[in-house]
């Protein structure tokens, strides 16, 4: 069948407050990072899926005609779930999980990414007449399982370039412009088979991380429902990867057994992170409307403190995250992990009249602690197609 070649991209995200407590239904404030994923997409004619992953150095294809069989039986489910796409359809990942060999428990790297992509291109192609030969390549900014939604960010692209692919959503550029982004209905719709393939790495995503990858800028996320903020401040952000590798699926799944084992003593945390959460939203929301102060800026800093405390009684801290706190506050700064936590990154809160010696004391003080530090800007953009030419050398070199 035909399709169309495409580029897209999708940001990363950093959560300010309300990680793991979002998954339980609390509210979550998370806000997109100037670090994205690119994805490519080309037709070919050589009957083969390929994906080139060139991050987890991950690089194989399919030939069609072995994929074809998977889709028996499947396509009236697959009809329905084009147009809705609320739930994974089960059979076909069983289907899947038995042609990969990848194991229902596995939390491999390259097997979940595998795996995802298979889904969402079957179940994208798989109710058209026959499936279509393509090469796709992703290629990220973004450190893979570092709390800053990599996962997601590549579900993004995956969906917005393989709905683009076949013609399921628009093709937004107009001859005029280098990069656009799609209609509020199709950008809802590449949200729904981002989380699908969220479900398919994480287990049980909560959706604030798609969402994020999918609109991008700050967003307020609470049981599915999302609020663009657009009152909130210019926040300066010091990033901090701590590189201890960890996985969103087991950390998200140890904080369900805990609240299963200690519900009376776990439920009362994620109120409390919800109330953090409300907190730093009416700070932000003042400190728009009437002017940043010191006493705005303290606010922040305890809700932070407060939350990284609840965050290791879910259990989810780590000693290289207690370092980082250690060593920012030995300056006066205040740190949180940021996403699932067991490592990965962690963000500072950097105050105005923080002095660039501060700032470069601490950074050189974590950089000899084998840790990856820098300023970030905040707010980028959500996913969005590109004319070729238009993308980065660097992305077009890597995909
Ligand atoms: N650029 C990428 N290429 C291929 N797979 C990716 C990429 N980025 C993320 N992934 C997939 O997402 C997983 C990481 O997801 P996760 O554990 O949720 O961490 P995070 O989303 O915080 O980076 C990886 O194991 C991989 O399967
Ligand atoms: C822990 C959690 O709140 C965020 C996970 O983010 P990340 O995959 O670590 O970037 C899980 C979720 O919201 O689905
Ligand atoms: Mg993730």
């Amino acid at each position: 069948m035909h399709t169309r070649d495409c580029y897209v991209s999708a940001p990363g995200k950093a959560i300010l407050h309300g990680e793991h407590a979002v998954v339980h239904g609390k509210v979550a404030l998370a806000v997109s990072l100037n670090l994205r994923t690119y994805l490519r997409l080309q037709s070919t004619s050589n009957g083969k899926v390929c994906i080139n992953l060139p991050n987890i150095d991950t690089f194989l294809s399919w030939e069609i005609t072995a994929l074809q069989p998977l889709l028996d039986g499947c396509r009236d489910c697959l009809a329905k779930h084009v147009v809705l796409k609320q739930e994974l359809d089960d059979d076909l990942l069983k289907r899947l999980r038995a042609f990969t060999g990848i194991a229902d428990a596995s939390t491999d790297t390259r097997s979940m990414a595998v795996l995802a992509f298979l889904y969402m291109y079957l179940s994208v192609f798989g109710e058209a007449k026959s499936l279509a030969s393509i090469t796709v390549s992703v290629w990220s900014e973004l450190p893979t399982g570092a709390g800053l939604g990599s996962s997601a960010a590549y579900n993004v692209c995956l969906a917005a370039g393989l709905l683009s692919a076949r013609g399921i959503t628009s093709s937004p550029l107009t001859p005029q412009q280098d990069s656009a982004r799609w209609s509020k209905e199709e950008m809802e719709q590449i949200n729904r088979w981002a989380f699908m393939g969220e479900k398919i790495i994480h287990g049980n995503p909560s959706g604030v991380d798609n969402a994020v990858g999918t609109w991008g800028c700050f967003l307020r996320y609470h049981d599915g429902k999302i609020t663009p903020l657009d009152r909130v401040p210019v926040l300066r952000i010091l990033l901090t990867n701590t590189k201890v590798p960890r996985s969103t699926k087991v950390l998200v799944s140890g904080v369900k057994d805990k609240i299963n084992k200690f519900p009376a003593v776990m439920k009362p945390v994620l109120e409390s992170v919800d109330a953090v959460s409300c907190t730093c939203e009416q700070t932000l929301t003042e400190m728009s409307a009437r002017g940043p102060s010191a006493e705005h800026y303290n606010i922040l800093e305890e809700l932070i403190d407060i939350n990284q405390h609840h965050l290791n009684v879910m259990g989810v801290g780590h000693s290289s995250l207690d370092t980082l706190c250690k060593i920012s506050l030995a300056r006066g700064l205040h740190s949180k992990l940021t996403g699932a936590g067991g490592g990965g990154c962690g963000i500072t809160l950097l105050r105005p009249e923080t002095d660039a010696s501060v700032i470069q004391s601490t950074v050189a003080e974590l950089q000899a602690c084998g840790f990856d530090c820098w300023e970030t800007s905040i707010g980028g953009p959500g996913a969005q197609k590109y004319k070729k030419w238009s993308l980065p050398k660097q992305v077009l070199k890597c995909c």
